[in-house]
């Protein structure tokens, strides 16, 4: 639970904070640094609750993995891809990402692997990548419906395939990635749109040989995977919450420094200037591969925009946010093109549709498109749940800030997946006006 209790919008963002580094990255270090020979070092690691169930799952793999005592960088001793065979399911709890990147990895392995899941992953359906790697050559057994549990037996002649992507799914494209290093031809990924592009510059730096271009990305097989030295940005999805809240409060001011700014990611900073936000960028600079700088952020009363197709999946975890941030600009917000985000963490739109209303924040959604007035005044109705969505709890959280009205939070500890100090980090911002 989580509420405060004073008189709410007395409060601004002040001052810097420095959010913990990229989930999405270090996932995939993890996953390439386990894979590779040798050793790889990863600096900025957020141990947050999702990526110490990677880190968990790799290890059960084999892959040897500390923390460095005094620079705290995570330390992993790769495989050379000889994962180790298991008798014990791997539990992966109800880390979406970590699902995708294994099948990937899992499915050139020749052991057979059962994987189980929490309750959201035992509920999210996988078939359409499934089918890809069945495709590909690995055999696939659910045990649930099109969803975790399941087992995987890999191939070590796994052929690549021409896929068109029908979802614009990061995760999905990444598994096909990882399965195709080790197969006997080319994997190619004829995009629908442009999503993360982690995997192409994180493979590409670990000795993959992807060739990417707007239409598609290529992984030619046979690359010897080797350890690196990484040092991951912040995080981003983290970041957004500060921006966010800057944007929405009075007289706020906040520098957010070290923060990750891969075009692939920053869509929000975008859709802030399309609301007729200031946003100032310091100190640009690239830390291993990843380009990265100071963000400083003033309020500014903000109008609605339209969002397109394009923009989404460079917004994917921040359309909680974006909503409450269309609620109180002025004017009229369309989002279009969320379709697929429907499939993310048991219906991520509904949820925070269904809590927001519950502050008094109404928006249409429909399949595909999200439409929210402005100006909407925020009136608590009841408590909140946050449906364990991280996001959605930390949208919430920024909410908080922007009533009188206190109100409690349910499953708040589902900030721990990505951000545990979120609300120590927040209550060092924000200070009386
Ligand atoms: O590749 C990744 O690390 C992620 C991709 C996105 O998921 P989708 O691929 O399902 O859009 C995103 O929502 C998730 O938080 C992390
Ligand atoms: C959806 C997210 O990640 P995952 O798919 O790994 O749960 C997220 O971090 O917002």
């Amino acid at each position: 639970m989580f509420n405060y209790n004073t008189k709410a919008h007395k409060f601004k963002f002040q001052g810097e904070v420095t959010v913990p580094g990229d989930k999405s990255i270090a996932h995939l270090a993890i996953t390439l640094g386990s894979l590779a020979s040798g050793v790889t070092q990863i600096g900025n690691f957020n141990y947050a609750d999702d990526l110490a169930v990677t880190a968990r799952t790799f290890q059960q793999l084999g892959a040897k993995i500390h923390t460095e005592v005094n620079t705290k960088a995570m330390v992993i001793k790769g495989l050379d891809h000889q994962l180790k065979p298991l008798d014990k399911p791997l539990n992966i709890e109800n880390v979406g990402t970590l699902e995708s990147l294994l099948l990937g990895a899992l499915a050139s392995s020749p052991n057979q692997y059962e994987i189980v899941g929490g309750d959201y992953l035992s509920k999210r359906p996988n078939d359409r990548l499934v089918e890809l790697l069945q495709a590909m050559g690995a055999s696939y057994q659910t045990l649930g419906e099109n969803s975790l549990p399941a087992k995987i037996t890999g191939s070590e002649d796994l052929k690549g395939i021409v896929y068109h992507q029908d979802i614009s799914s990061a995760q999905i494209k990444s598994s096909l990635m990882l399965a195709g290093i080790y197969a006997k031809s080319d994997t190619t990924i004829i995009r629908k749109q442009a999503t993360r592009n982690h995997t192409e510059v994180l493979l590409n730096y670990f000795g993959g040989d992807v060739s990417v271009d707007p239409a598609t990305i290529v992984v030619h097989p046979g690359a010897h995977l080797k350890g690196q030295s990484i040092t991951i940005p912040g995080d981003f999805s983290s970041a957004a919450l500060y921006i966010a809240g800057a944007l929405l409060s009075k007289v706020s001011q906040i520098t957010l420094p070290r923060v990750s700014l891969n075009s692939t990611r920053i869509g929000l900073l975008n859709v802030a200037k399309q609301m007729g936000a200031h946003i100032y960028v310091d100190n640009r600079s690239v830390n291993s591969i990843e380009p990265y700088g100071d963000l400083i952020i003033k309020y500014q009363k903000l109008h609605g925009t339209k969002i397109t197709n394009k923009q989404v999946p460079f917004i994917i975890d921040e359309i909680p946010l974006i909503a409450l941030m269309a609620s109180q600009a002025s004017g009229q917000t369309v989002i279009e093109g969320i379709h697929d985000v429907h499939l993310q963490l048991g219906d991520r739109i509904r949820n925070m549709r269904v809590e927001l209303a519950k502050l008094g924040i109404v928006m249409q959604v429909n399949d595909d498109t999200i439409v929210i007035e402005g100006d909407q005044e925020i009136k608590v109705k009841d408590d909140v749940d946050s449906h364990n969505d991280h996001r959605i709890a930390m949208m919430l959280c920024i909410a908080s800030i922007l009533t009188d009205s206190p109100f409690q939070i349910k499953n708040i500890e589902s900030i721990d997946v990505s951000y545990p100090s979120f609300i120590a980090d927040m209550n060092k911002v924000l200070v009386n006006k």
